[in-house]
C-alpha cells in the first residue's frame, strides 16, 4: 500500500491498521522537512483491515508514535529530505525491507507489546482505561440510526453474546474485562471478531446495566433467514405464530418475544410500528429469545400473509372494552354485568358496541359479536377452544390497541376476537401480559390437540 498525506496526524490511522491486521515488524523512516507536505509509503501483506477495526484500536500506538517523533527535535529540523517515509513490514514479506533506507528507523515487535495477549491462538488488543476510541464505537453501536444504517447491534452479557454465536450471528467487535470472559465464548466463532481486553470500570461505562457485564459485543445486525433455531436443541416448535401490532414499549416487546420463545412458538412477525427488536432494552427484555426463534420485524399488513402458511387461522388478542366480574362469588356467566351495561366500549381507534343478544357471557355460544366499522367478529373467552391447524395471534400496541388492518386479516381467514375477562373498571391488561396469558393458552390447547392425534393414532 502506498500514500501520500499532508500531515503527521494522518499517520495514525496507518498505524492503527497496521496493528489491527496484526503486522509483527513495523519500521518507521522518518525525513521531516517543516511545512510541506510528508508522504507515507507503506506495505502490508495482509489487507483485511477496515475501517471498524481501524477505529476499535487503541491510541497506544499513536502515542508511542509521536514521542519518537519528539524525541530528537534538532536532529528533525536538521533532516535533508523533503518526505517522510514508512515501511510496514510484516514477518514473511522481506520486499517491504525496501522501505527502509532511512537516516532514522524505528523498529517495533509488535509481539513484544505489553498491549497484546493471546487465548487459544487468538490474538486480543489491550485497552487503555478510558479509551475513546472504543467508547465512540459503542456509541455507534447504540444509535438507533447507526444500528439501522449501518447494520449493527450490541450485545451485552456472555448469555446472550453466547446465544447470538450458537444461532450463527456474526460478531465484530468484542469488548471483554477478563480472559475467563472470552474464554467462555465459543472462540471457534470469533476467529473474525476484533477482541480487545478492556478494565472493568470501562464496561462499566459503556454499558447501561447496573451490573455491568464482563462482555459486550458489537455484531452485524442478524437477519432471521441467516439464523439457525435448531430442533434438537430448542424442542420442536409448535404451528403458532405471534404478530405484533404496533408494540411500541421496547420492555412490552422484549417481554412478548420472551413469552413466545418459552411458549414454543414457531416465529414472531411485528409490523412496521413496533420498536426495533435490536434496542437495547428490548434486547434485555426478551433474555436471549431474539436467538431461539425467528423474529421477522418491520413487515406491513400485506407482507404478514405470506409468511404465514396459507391454512392459518390469525385471531386478534382484543379487551373489548369489556368488563366481566369472574371473581364474585355465586356469580353465574348469565348475571354478571354484561359489557352493554357501560355503553360505548374502547378497544380500537373505533368506537364500537357489543351485540346485546349474543354477548360475551351468553353460555351456549360462550361468545359475543364486537361491531366494528361495517363488519364484526366473533368474540371467545380465551379459555375456549380456538387453536387451529396454525394459528396466528395478534396482539395489539399499548396507546391504539388493535388496527383495523389485524381486524381484516382475522375477518379473512376466519379468526375470532380473544378475550381474558377482567375485573369490572379495568380496561384492559399491558400488551406482555395479555399476550403471555394467550400464548400459553394456545400452547396448552396445541398440546392437548397433539396429545389427542397420538393417542387417536396409537389406538387405530
Ligand atoms: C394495553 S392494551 C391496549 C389498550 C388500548 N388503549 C385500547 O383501548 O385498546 C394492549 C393490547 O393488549 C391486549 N389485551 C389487553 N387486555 C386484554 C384482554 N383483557 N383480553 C384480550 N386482550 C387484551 C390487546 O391486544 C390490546 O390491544
Amino acid at each position: 500500500m502506498a500514500m501520500r498525506i499532508a500531515s503527521m496526524r494522518c499517520l495514525s490511522p496507518i498505524f492503527q491498521s497496521v496493528y489491527t491486521s496484526r503486522c509483527n515488524v513495523i519500521y518507521i523512516k522518518r525525513y521531516v522537512r517543516r511545512r510541506r507536505p510528508v508522504s507515507v509509503l507503506a506495505s502490508n501483506n495482509d489487507p483485511t483491515e477496515n475501517a471498524e477495526q481501524v477505529a476499535n484500536v487503541s491510541q497506544f500506538n499513536e502515542r508511542l508514535l509521536n514521542e519518537n517523533f519528539h524525541r530528537s527535535p534538532e536532529k528533525a529540523r536538521g533532516a535533508s529530505e523533503s518526505d517522510t517515509s514508512v515501511g510496514l513490514k510484516h514477518d514473511n514479506n522481506p520486499e517491504s525491507v525496501q522501505f527502509s533506507r532511512s537516516s532514522r528507523e524505528i523498529v517495533m515487535n509488535a509481539t513484544t507489546l505489553p498491549r497484546y495477549g493471546e487465548v487459544d491462538g487468538l490474538v486480543y488488543d489491550k485497552s487503555r482505561p478510558g479509551d475513546k476510541s472504543l467508547t465512540r464505537l459503542v456509541n455507534i453501536a447504540r444509535s438507533k440510526k447507526l444500528r439501522e444504517h449501518q447494520g449493527k447491534v450490541i450485545l451485552e452479557g456472555g448469555h446472550l453474546i453466547r446465544c447470538a454465536l450458537d444461532a450463527g450471528a456474526v460478531a465484530q467487535n468484542v469488548f471483554f474485562s477478563s480472559v475467563k470472559a472470552l474464554r467462555e465464548l465459543p472462540l471457534d466463532n470469533l476467529r473474525g471478531a476484533s477482541l480487545v481486553k478492556v478494565k472493568m470500570e470501562d464496561t462499566k461505562f459503556w454499558s447501561d446495566l447496573d451490573t455491568s457485564q464482563d462482555v459486550i459485543a458489537i455484531f452485524k445486525r442478524p437477519v432471521a433467514a441467516h439464523l439457525t433455531f435448531p430442533e434438537e436443541k430448542f424442542g420442536r416448535a409448535l404451528p403458532f405464530t405471534l404478530i405484533c401490532d404496533n408494540v411500541r414499549d421496547p420492555g412490552n416487546l422484549g417481554a412478548v418475544l420472551r413469552s413466545a420463545a418459552a411458549a414454543g412458538c414457531h416465529s414472531v412477525l411485528l409490523t412496521k410500528g413496533c420498536v426495533d427488536i435490536w434496542e437495547p432494552k428490548v434486547l434485555r427484555a426478551a433474555m436471549g429469545a431474539h436467538f431461539r426463534l425467528p423474529i421477522i420485524p418491520s413487515l406491513t399488513w400485506s407482507d404478514i400473509p405470506d409468511q404465514l402458511p396459507t391454512t392459518a387461522t390469525i385471531h386478534v388478542a382484543d379487551n373489548c372494552g369489556t368488563t366481566t366480574n369472574e371473581d364474585e362469588p355465586g356469580v353465574t356467566a348469565q348475571n354478571k354485568r354484561k359489557p352493554r351495561d357501560y355503553g360505548w366500549i374502547r378497544g380500537h381507534k373505533n368506537p364500537m358496541k357489543l351485540h346485546s343478544d349474543d354477548d360475551v357471557d351468553s353460555e351456549d355460544n360462550e361468545g359475543s359479536r364486537c361491531a366494528h366499522t361495517s363488519k364484526s367478529l366473533d368474540t371467545l373467552y380465551y379459555h375456549t377452544d380456538w387453536v387451529a391447524r396454525h394459528t396466528g395471534l395478534v396482539i395489539g400496541g399499548e396507546t391504539h390497541g388493535l388496527s383495523q388492518e389485524a381486524l381484516r386479516l382475522a375477518e379473512r381467514t376466519g379468526g375470532r376476537r380473544l378475550l381474558i375477562p377482567m375485573v369490572c373498571g379495568v380496561d384492559s391488561l399491558n400488551s406482555a401480559m395479555a399476550a403471555s396469558i394467550l400464548l400459553f393458552e394456545g400452547r396448552r390447547q396445541l398440546q392437548l390437540q397433539i396429545r389427542g392425534k397420538l393417542t387417536e393414532m396409537t389406538a387405530s
